[in-house]
C-alpha cells in the first residue's frame, strides 16, 4: 500500500465536480470560429494543426482527437480547465466539435516551439536551471491541484527560446490522484516510464512525473538522449537496472511486496550500481561537472517513488539556488 507524501488529499478537499469528470457536461464552442492552417503533428490519440480564430485573427493550435472513449475526452478537458492559468501550463481556449462527425477538437494557445533535439544540444547550464524551474513549477502546480501528468517527456514540453517560455502540453494521459487507487500502469512513453510502471506497482502517485524529469535532465546533462533507451517495456527496466543496479531493485520489490513477472527471468541479470561520475566525459563535462546537478539527478532517479524529490523539493535543491 502506498500513499503520496504530498498533496494526498488535494481532490478530497475540493468539490465533487472538480474531480468527478465523468459527470462533467462539456460546453461546446463554435467550430466555425476557427480555421485550420496546417498540420504540425500526429500522435496516437490526435492530429495537431496550427489554426486561426477568425473572430480576432489570433493564432492557435487545434488538437483534433481521434475516436477514444468519451470518458477520456471528459477527463482531458476537465483537467485542462482545472489547470488553465497555472504556471507554464498550456492554455485551453475552446472545445469544439464537427457537427456532422461529432469529432471533438481542443483549441489551445500557440507556442512557437523549437524541437527539443535542436534546442537541448545548445543548452547552457543556466538554460537548464531556467527551463527546468519552469517545468517543475508546472508540475508542482498540477500536483497541488491533485493531478498527475503521466506523460512527461521532451515532446510534451513546448519551449519558445525567443520568449524564453515553457508550456507543459498533452494532458491526455493525466489523471486525478486519489490515495489507494490502483492506477493503470500502461501510461507514459517507454523511455520515460518510471520503475513503478514496469514492476506493476499500481498505487503510484505524483512522483511518477519526477522520474521523467530526472530522465530528461540526465539525458541533457550527459548528452545521451534518451538516457534509458529500452527496446520494449521489459527491456526498459533492464536498461534502468544496468544504471541503478539490481540490488536496489530487489530492495524496492521487497519493500512493496512485489514480484517480477517471468518475462524478466531471461533478460534481467545482476548488475552493480553505476556511479553517476561514470557518465561524465570530455563532451559533457561543461554541463555534468556543474555543482549539484549530479546530486539532483541522483535524488530524482530513484526506484522507490517515495524517495524521489517532490517537485517543490527539487525547486529548492541547491542546483537551482546556485
Ligand atoms: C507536434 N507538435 C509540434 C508543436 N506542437 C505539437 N503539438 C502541439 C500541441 Br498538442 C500544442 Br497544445 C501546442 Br501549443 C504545440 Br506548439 C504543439
Ligand atoms: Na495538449
Amino acid at each position: 500500500y502506498s500513499v503520496s507524501r504530498v498533496y494526498s488529499n488535494a481532490n478530497e478537499i475540493r468539490p465533487r465536480e472538480y474531480w468527478d469528470y465523468e459527470n462533467y457536461a462539456i460546453e461546446w464552442g463554435n467550430i466555425n470560429n476557427y480555421e485550420i492552417i496546417q498540420k504540425i503533428g500526429r500522435g496516437k490519440y490526435s492530429e495537431v494543426f496550427t489554426g486561426v480564430n477568425v473572430l480576432n485573427d489570433g493564432e492557435c493550435v487545434i488538437k483534433v482527437l481521434k475516436p477514444v472513449k468519451i470518458k477520456k475526452i471528459h477527463r482531458e478537458i476537465k483537467i485542462l480547465k482545472n489547470l488553465t492559468g497555472g504556471p507554464n501550463i498550456v492554455r485551453l481556449f475552446d472545445v469544439v466539435r464537427d457537427s456532422a462527425s461529432k469529432i471533438p477538437a481542443l483549441v489551445f494557445e500557440k507556442v512557437n516551439n523549437v524541437d527539443f533535439r535542436v534546442l537541448y544540444s545548445k543548452f547552457t547550464i543556466d538554460d537548464i536551471k531556467f527551463y527546468f524551474t519552469q517545468l517543475l513549477k508546472a508540475l508542482d502546480y498540477s500536483h497541488s491541484m491533485g493531478i498527475i501528468h503521466r506523460d512527461v517527456k521532451p515532446q510534451n514540453v513546448m519551449i519558445d527560446p525567443e520568449r524564453r517560455q515553457l508550456k507543459l502540453i498533452d494532458w491526455g494521459l493525466a489523471d486525478f490522484y486519489h490515495p489507494g487507487t490502483d492506477f493503470n500502469v500502461r501510461v507514459a512513453s517507454r523511455y520515460h516510464k518510471g520503475p513503478e510502471l514496469l514492476v506493476n506497482l499500481r498505487q503510484y502517485d505524483y512522483s511518477l512525473d519526477l522520474w521523467a524529469v530526472g530522465a530528461m535532465i540526465a539525458a541533457i546533462v550527459f548528452k545521451r538522449e534518451p538516457f534509458f533507451k529500452g527496446k520494449s517495456n521489459s527491456d526498459q527496466l533492464v536498461k534502468i537496472a544496468k544504471v541503478l543496479g539490481t540490488e536496489d531493485l530487489m530492495k524496492y520489490l521487497q519493500k512493496y511486496n512485489l514480484t517480477l513477472s517471468s518475462e524478466y527471468d531471461d533478460i534481467l541479470g545482476e548488475y552493480p550500481r553505476k556511479p553517476w561520475s561514470s557518465f561524465v566525459n570530455d563532451g559533457n563535462r561543461y554541463l555534468s561537472g556543474s555543482p549539484y546537478v549530479i546530486d539532483l539527478i541522483d535524488h530524482l532517479l530513484r526506484y522507490d517513488h517515495q524517495e524521489r524529490l517532490t517537485a517543490k523539493e527539487a525547486l529548492n535543491h541547491p542546483f537551482f539556488k546556485s
